[in-house]
């Protein structure tokens, strides 16, 4: 390659000879290695109308509660422009004490949603002020209330622990109404006025209790209203909500908002309750059945002395209900009845042997029992669903509740006989929070916390970080301050117990033939507490913004790589796992290296090594997994222990030192024509990607040089062509061909990623180039540390630096309003030269290495609404992510691909080859 090639860039060495990574030297070679009652017997239908009114079949009117306490509107007004989408409306009279808890109190299980509301953290600084202006965001898009930011959580307790629920409420002072969670810790206000809504028969029972105890009156909810409601909001706002689960294979479906209604929806608790929806509020019960999950428990406890449902479940796993089921085959020889489409091995007859058997109780296994009472209470399930949505001629029927909880094997049956009977017609699909309707729907109930406008953008579900997790269970509610989690995990750890996730228990040798046909996920999948499980942290961010430049955002589908297949998952796993140690050290270094950060490091690789475990047994236990899913897991892990910045040195170091040598690259650029300069950026661009802390294979090589002989080796290995190289085509793009000068770009965003030289020495010339050719520049930076990715917080101090030794950077820098210092000490006090074309910076509202485009900052979908380029840098933000994604402007991904198996699947290409990929703008 020319210019940079050969000794230009080694008069910059000895500037920073001292910043080795290690006093190793041979380092030259290094580079080319490598979640009822018994409803089924009550009959009362109830249709709610579209005003919210409700009335049974007679017309009568339904009592629904009045929603107390309700938000008091006097004086409240629209701040900022009325016309704005999602005003915010400032309601001064209203103080924070609206309840956000609610609980569906069933005779098993209490679920309990509740909120709390994030400590707002987002400091208002200079960047975010000038760039809110500059893009003419008045608030963000943010409705301060009634949505308020905060986090949803869904946590269940067994009815007969009813005192540790309670102690729960209490500890958090959920019943006092209060949402600030800094007023957790502070003496719990009078609440004598206060009122939480429940559903479930509980909610009757206990009211008194939770009087007495808490001082709060229990307001009862309607329990049909909260499933619908419940069912509803998750089907609209949650991702990866719904699923169908057909031999053992989970897939899950996205549900078109505009295409939800009518559905079947069917709850199987004690009894079964079967519900046609046709919009919010408007449902009817249709039907129901009386043999439902209290029939399995009920009849399987007589009949086998089990003393829980779990373990009744369980007993069905190692079960071969052909001794007791009466099959065709019995009744024919062996042979299928094959004239009616019957096989020899479909039930004629459930427990129909034991009429001729001449065999008492005791002669049957009662395993044998367990899963042929699973087999004639599901399938009968299943079978009255699908009728009923043949009466109304619904394709769709969701099931939940309690009886299915999650367990496979239940799952597969009941989709078997959907299938079966509807001749594949008919779905039989399930929910993941199928537990928690009730009480989700309770939750909604309290009157306009605008929780029912929340989209699936708003919303980014997180794993259950904080609660004691072993042996794939979470035991009891989530823990609140660190404290609490650094000595569960050291309780753990003297107990001398190995926290990890239970070993999925490997399929029974008998095979229960004679279904339908045989469901094969048969117990291979049973988790005793599943549904406890499949459920995370919902994150509530008004703010988020699906990215306006997507081509088609309901296609769209960030990770590129699919976990879904488990040798990739195994892979992932190993190297994220091999890499935690590492990680740890850096975590506490970053810390002072202090005992307390020990501890919180250590806690950090358990609770870390844990939630990957839990994840390579079920990968689709919190909606689809992706690799980008797994990065952020990690870095959400890191946060949740306090490891703010765990790379702040590092990154510091290689700012310094890539600063040290920018003036130098810029003057050798500008000695060069317009074509050499332009490779030369994006070589520059490339090579310098390769200072990444993520991965293996860098880490491995900074410990055998120094910066500057890594970026040099680096940039020798930029031949062209390039493994994925389309420099030609965006070459024509910038320069033009045929003496023909093309019109320059209004405005492009810049995705950048690591610290150090990526982007002095690789993004921040290249925005220079831009800049001088007229076209604006927005840095996107992360709003979080994660790895050694630079933050869009630290960007301003670096370009600050950088512009200190390039005069387009400054203007530019300085009309971007990015350099305010500068410009208030400016003597006539104008604001910076008005004819510079602006750089600035916004963050993309994400912290981790990879970026989701549905769920990005508002600064950031502001910014982009004008933009006619877009360059994606970094393994992780173009590769990772975005590789495969399509968008309405063109589209520039630079990344060198530093892990050799992703290299291979990804561009048949090896480690450290490069990508150059240019995508024009599609045609309008
Ligand atoms: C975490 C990363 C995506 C960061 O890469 P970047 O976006 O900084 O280019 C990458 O380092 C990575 O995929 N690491 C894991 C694979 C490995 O160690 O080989
Ligand atoms: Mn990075």
């Amino acid at each position: 390659m020319a210019g940079l090639n050969g000794d230009p860039i080694l008069g910059i060495d000895d500037k920073i000879e001292n910043l080795q990574y290690n006093n190793n030297n041979n380092s030259n070679e290094a580079i080319d290695k490598e979640g009822l009652v018994g409803i089924g017997e009550e009959s009362s239908t109830c249709y709610k109308n579209n005003q919210g009114g409700e009335k049974d079949m007679a017309g009568n009117s339904i009592h629904r509660s009045g929603s107390r306490p309700q938000l008091d509107l006097s004086k409240a007004e629209i701040q900022g422009n009325s016309e704005e989408r999602d005003p915010t409306i400032l309601l001064p009279n209203q103080s924070d004490d609206i309840s956000h808890l609610a609980l569906d109190i069933g005779g098993s299980l209490i679920k309990l949603v509740y909120f709390s509301r994030h400590e707002d953290q987002s400091v208002e600084d200079k960047r975010k002020k000038t760039v809110k202006e500059r893009l003419g965001i008045t608030n963000g898009n943010r409705r301060s209330y009634p949505v308020l930011g905060g986090r949803l959580h869904f946590v269940k307790f067994e009815t007969s622990k009813l005192n540790e629920c309670l102690d729960f409420i209490s500890s958090k002072q959920l019943h006092c109404g209060r949402i600030d969670s800094h007023l957790w810790n502070s003496e719990p206000p009078a609440n004598e006025n206060a009122v939480i809504k429940a559903t479930g028969g509980g909610a009757y029972k206990f009211a008194d209790l939770f009087k007495e105890r808490l001082g709060v009156s229990i307001e009862k909810e309607d329990e049909m209203d909260c499933l619908v409601a419940g069912a509803n909001f998750l089907l609209k706002a949650i991702r990866h909500e719904a699923f169908t689960h057909m031999e053992g294979h989970k897939e899950f479906v996205q549900i078109d908002h505009n295409d939800l209604f009518p559905y079947l929806l069917v709850n199987v608790g004690s009894g079964v309750s079967i519900i046609k929806v046709d919009g919010d509020g408007k449902f009817q019960r249709v039907s129901g059945t009386n043999v439902g999950g209290g029939t399995y428990w009920g009849l399987g406890r007589l009949l086998t002395k089990c003393n829980s449902f779990d373990e009744l479940l369980e007993l069905s796993q190692r079960g071969d209900n052909r001794t007791i089921d009466m099959l065709v085959g019995d009744i024919y020889g062996g042979m299928d009845y094959s004239k009616i489409g019957l096989s020899a091995s479909t039930i004629a007859s459930s427990f129909g042997k034991a009429i001729s058997d001449k065999k008492e109780l005791e002669d049957y296994r009662p395993e044998d029992i367990s899963l042929s009472l699973l087999r004639m209470i599901s399938y009968n399930i299943g079978q009255i669903s699908y009728l009923n949505a043949l009466r109304f001629g619904l394709k769709r029927i969701f099931f939940g509740g309690f009886f299915i909880r999650g367990h496979a094997y239940t799952m597969d049956t009941i989709s078997f006989a959907v299938q079966f009977w509807s001749k594949g017609e008919a779905q039989a699909m399930f929910l993941r929070h199928e537990g928690f309707l009730g009480a989700l729907g309770a939750f909604m109930s309290y009157q306009k916390h605008g929780l029912d406008d929340l989209m699936v953008h708003h919303l980014v579900e997180r794993f259950p970080m904080g609660a004691p997790y072993t042996g794939g269970r979470i035991h009891g509610p989530p823990l609140g301050d660190l404290n609490e989690k650094i000595s569960w995990m050291e309780k753990f750890v003297q107990k001398g117990t190995e926290i990890t996730a239970p070993v999925p228990m490997a399929p029974p040798g008998t095979t229960g033939l004679g279904g339908f046909e045989v469901p094969s996920s048969r117990g291979a999948t049973l988790r005793s507490d599943a549904s406890a499980l499949n459920i995370g942290v919902l994150h509530l961010v008004p703010t988020l913004e699906v990215f306006p430049l997507l081509a088609n955002p309901k296609m769209y589908e960030p990770n590129t790589i699919d976990l879904s297949d488990h040798k990739e998952l195994e892979y992932w796993f190993t190297v994220l796992s091999e890499h935690s140690p590492d990680l740890v050290d850096k975590a506490v270094a970053s810390e002072g290296g202090t005992d307390d950060a020990k501890r919180r490091g250590d806690a950090f690789a358990r609770a870390f090594s844990a939630h990957l475990a839990r994840l390579m047994e079920e990968p689709a236990a919190y909606g689809k997994l992706g690799l980008a899913n797994l990065l952020e897991l990690r870095e959400e892990c890191l946060r949740e222990f306090q490891f703010h910045d765990a790379y702040r040195s590092i990154k510091q170091r290689e700012n310094e030192a890539s600063l040290a040598v920018l003036p130098d690259l810029l003057l050798e650029l500008d000695h060069m024509d317009e074509e050499a300069r332009l490779l030369t950026l994006i070589e520059g661009v490339l090579a310098a990607n390769i200072f990444d802390w993520g991965s293996r294979a860098c880490v491995d090589l900074y410990h055998k040089g120094t910066i500057i002989e890594i970026y040099r080796m680096s940039r020798n290995k930029m031949q062209r062509p390039w493994r994925v190289d389309d420099f030609d085509l965006f070459k024509e793009r910038m320069l033009g061909s045929d003496g023909k000068k093309p019109k320059p770009h209004k405005r492009a965003l810049l995705f950048v990623d690591n610290s150090g030289a990526d982007v002095v020495l690789g993004m921040l010339p290249l925005a220079r180039e831009l800049l001088r050719r007229g076209t604006e520049v927005v840095l996107v930076a992360n709003s979080l540390p994660a790895l050694n990715d630079v933050t869009a917080m630290e960007l301003p101090d670096i370009v600050a630096e950088a512009a200190k030794h390039c005069d387009v950077l400054r203007r530019a820098a300085e009309a971007g309003g990015l350099l305010v210092d500068a410009m208030t000490n400016t003597e006539d006090g104008s604001k910076g030269n008005s004819s510079s074309v602006p750089l600035m910076v916004v963050e993309n509202g994400c912290g981790s290495p990879c970026i989701d485009l549905r769920q990005v900052s508002s600064e950031l979908a502001a910014a982009a609404k004008c933009a006619d380029l877009v360059i994606l840098e970094g393994m992780g933000r173009s590769l990772h992510t975005n590789f495969n994604a399509r968008f309405k402007c063109e589209a520039l991904k630079l990344a060198m691909v530093k892990n050799q198996r992703l290299a291979e699947k990804l561009i048949q290409g090896k480690i450290y080859d490069c990508v150059c990929r240019y995508e024009p703008a599609p045609a309008s």
